[in-house]
């Protein structure tokens, strides 16, 4: 029997419930997955959010067919993918950190010989190899080897060889590293425009913050193979209690008259001094900012300079797994 895939829209693109993987075994063995639960809604950007070493690409391994987990369940597209491996490998695509393209065929073979694989016919592999390089703007390069080509150009190949067979779920496991920024940025574009023009669900892994930042609509953040938190960038941020207000003084006052000033402005939750900056946490920086202003005005104590800061995922992070990230990523180094 086989089930057949979900068609109505309603059901998530992705659903990982409680995955446990351990590598090895006895005294030398690795708990990668302590129990790893999540979903994602189809036609978006999930960020697998992680330091080194949190269990990224065995989560991704794990739910493109690649390893199976010693207990949890997986389904991709509303097909099980414990049960169904085959159905779901023809549903979704898989770019693994490690390029995938024969460095000794050009960008076109490698492309053609992808869709043949896949069971496709000559003329639909070339077609398919056609539409797909200039959809990434490789058509100039198309007959060159793709040893020759940028970096950029290759990783821009790697996915599409992973879209050749049009998959409804695209897994990216670390697209750009090893990219120059410039690379990175214009491989930032591709991502999106798949979920917002191709309306493909993809699920990135990534250890670059800023990435995270700017491509995910949801967020899965995870460490030592456990989620400690989701949502949206903006809702993580948001649920650290809004914005801070740093104030450089102009002397360095004496703190509890600052304090108290401060302290005084309606929303403000908290607030320390230390030497001359001082620093307040309220739900709406810039919305608080005149009030503190003039409390700071009228009590007589002047300012060097002023800015607001939104929480960032870096702070995200310290708050859910209780360590910096750049902490946890040293750690693994
Ligand atoms: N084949 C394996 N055998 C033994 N241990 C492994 C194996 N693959 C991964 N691990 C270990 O499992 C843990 C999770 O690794 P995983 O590769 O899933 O993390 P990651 O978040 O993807 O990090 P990275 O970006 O470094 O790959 C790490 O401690 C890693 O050393």
């Amino acid at each position: 029997m086989t089930s057949t895939p979900s068609t109505t829209g309603t059901d998530p693109a992705i659903e990982a419930i409680d995955l446990v993987k351990t590598y090895g075994k006895g005294t030398k063995s690795v708990r990668a997955l302590a129990g790893v639960s999540f979903t994602a809604t189809s036609g978006i950007v999930l960020g697998l959010l992680g330091p080194n070493g949190a269990g990224k690409s065995t989560t991704v391994k794990i739910l493109s067919t690649l390893s199976t987990p010693d207990s949890g369940s997986v389904t991709v597209a509303g097909v099980d993918v414990r049960r169904h491996p085959d159905q779901v490998r023809r549903l979704i695509g898989y770019v693994s950190q490690k390029p995938a393209f024969d460095p000794i065929g050009t960008g076109r073979e490698n492309l053609e010989l992808q869709g043949r694989i896949h069971g496709m016919s000559g003329r639909n592999a070339r077609r398919r190899a056609d539409e797909l390089l200039e959809r990434f703007g490789l058509g100039e390069a198309a007959n060159r080897l793709a040893s020759k080509w940028s970096g950029g150009m290759q990783r821009k190949l790697d996915v599409a060889m992973g879209l050749i067979h049009r998959p409804r779920v695209l897994f990216l496991d670390e697209p750009t590293t090893g990219l120059d920024p410039e690379a990175r940025v214009d491989m930032w574009a591709e991502i999106s425009k798949l979920a917002t023009d191709d309306r493909l669900t993809v699920l990135l892994t990534t250890h670059y913050l800023d990435e995270a930042d700017s491509l995910a609509a949801r967020l899965v953040i995870v460490d030592r193979g456990r989620v400690v938190a989701t949502g949206s960038p903006d809702q993580l941020k948001s649920s650290l209690g809004g914005d801070s207000v740093h104030a450089e003084l102009a002397h360095a006052d004496r703190h509890d008259r600052v304090r108290r000033a401060v302290e005084a402005v309606p929303g403000v939750t908290r607030v320390t001094v230390d030497g001359t900056a001082l620093r307040a946490w309220v739900p709406d920086g810039a919305a608080a900012l005149p009030g503190m202003l003039a409390a700071l005005g009228e009590a007589g104590i002047a300012l060097a300079s002023v800015s607001v800061a939104r929480p960032s995922l870096d702070d995200v992070y310290l708050h859910y797994a209780g360590r910096s990230f750049q902490q946890a990523e040293e750690v693994r180094a």
